[in-house]
């Protein structure tokens, strides 16, 4: 079943947790580095390539700040970063040039796959990087972003980077063997999930925070990560970092960690990046009817299915569709501007013109740029 899956993998991202990279004194660990360096030399020699996203920078720079426990304030960790990143990197260096890989960090802030015409320059880079044989290290730009500009974690990023270079397979390494019916940590009786087919609510709730004290999202943003690339059609595993063998062994088919297949009805990239990149600057309520067509038959949304308008956007900008019971059941693009659309809604597109004095077009959210969630 799994080597099915896998069967058509050539490129794959390899997320690293900050548990996974740092030793029990928060040091980076080298044998980590190494052994990982080791394992995928081997997929290279297989025809596989790799793009590492890698936590660890927070975590790596805390002793040289005197910091026991995580960073309080967000200019410490944003410092604690600043240190952490350049060691960091020192070590990759180090561990993978035993292999002959040359590796290239790369450091992105949410706004660099925002931006559609950022999100392509940061493809073309990453893909330049990969005919040249290196493996692109990436990891959030601490020191500069702030809250509105942060991925906020790295499973979320690794999601994001998945779709960027067009992966088949996402790989998490952390610091437990996958995702359990609970976390064990606090749970005794909790088992591992092997295969997921698709995320329920009750796998949402199973998945909890970050039981450690350098780790970030814990299994929530795992799950958050599988359900979107799920949507992209590529399949994900989660599996523990610290065990020897365990990215050649997932990678051979075997039966590690908790691996999650991908939808049968995947998203194109561009689809993809409006659903799960940008980020919604406000919402339209559709009638019963509207949802209907949308969700069943993939139209556009014309104005007169609309309802009402929340929050204020220009055209172009992406929004959550709501259906009548308050429900986001879909996020697109808009042709016309809030203020624009609160005198359009419940008007025949016919009408536009005479109502706004110029019309851009039929629909508010062409379906194009319409993704069902
Ligand atoms: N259902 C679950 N299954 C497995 N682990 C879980 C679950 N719920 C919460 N966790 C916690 O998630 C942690 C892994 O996430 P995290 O600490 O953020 O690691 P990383 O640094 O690799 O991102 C585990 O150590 C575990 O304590
Ligand atoms: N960008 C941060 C990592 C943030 C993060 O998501 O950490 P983790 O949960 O360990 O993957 C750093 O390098 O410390």
């Amino acid at each position: 079943m799994r080597k099915g899956l896998l069967k058509k993998v050539r490129r794959i991202v390899v997320k690293i947790g900050s548990g996974v990279l740092t030793s029990e004194d928060n040091g980076i660990d080298p044998l980590f580095l190494s052994r990982l360096a080791g394992e995928l030399a081997q997929l290279r020699a297989d025809g596989i390539e790799t793009v590492v996203v890698s936590s660890g920078a927070v975590a790596a720079g805390r002793p040289a700040l005197g910091l026991t426990d995580r960073p309080k304030t967000l200019p410490q960790k944003q410092a604690a970063a600043a240190v952490g990143q350049s060691r960091l990197m020192r070590a990759y260096e180090e561990a993978f040039s035993q292999q002959d890989l040359t590796v290239a960090q790369v450091l992105l802030t949410r706004d660099d796959l925002v931006n559609r015409r950022r999100f392509q320059n940061a493809r073309s880079t990453l893909d330049t990087l990969l005919a040249y044989g290196i493996v692109p290290v990436i990891n959030e730009n601490d020191t500069v972003v702030v809250d509105e500009l942060k991925f906020g974690d790295n499973d979320n990023l690794s999601a994001l980077v998945t779709n960027l270079v067009e992966a088949q397979l996402l790989i998490i390494l952390t610091d437990i063997d996958g995702l359990y019916t609970a976390d064990p940590r606090t749970d005794a009786t909790a088992t591992i999930i092997p295969m997921v087919r698709g995320i329920t609510k009750d796998l949402e709730r199973a998945a909890g925070g970050s039981g450690t004290s350098v780790g970030t999202g814990g299994m929530a943003t795992k799950l958050a990560a599988a359900k979107k690339v799920m949507r992209y059609g590529v399949a994900a595993i989660i599996c523990a970092g610290k065990t020897p063998g365990t990215l050649t062994r997932a990678m051979a088919g075997e039966e590690v960690g908790t691996m999650f297949a991908p939808a049968e009805r995947s998203l194109n990239r561009r689809k993809h990046w409006i659903a799960f990149t940008l980020r919604p600057a406000g919402s339209i309520r559709v009638d019963a009817g509207a949802r209907e067509v949308l969700a069943r038959h993939g139209r556009s949304l014309l104005p007169s299915g609309i309802e009402k308008v929340e929050g204020r956007f220009e055209r172009g900008a992406c929004v959550r569709v709501l259906a009548p019971d308050g429900a986001e059941f879909a996020r697109g693009i808009v042709d016309y501007s809030s203020q624009e659309i609160e005198r359009i809604c419940r008007h025949k597109s016919s009408e536009i013109e005479e109502i706004l004095g110029f019309r851009y077009g039929d629909d508010v959210i062409h379906r194009d740029n319409l993704v069902l969630l």
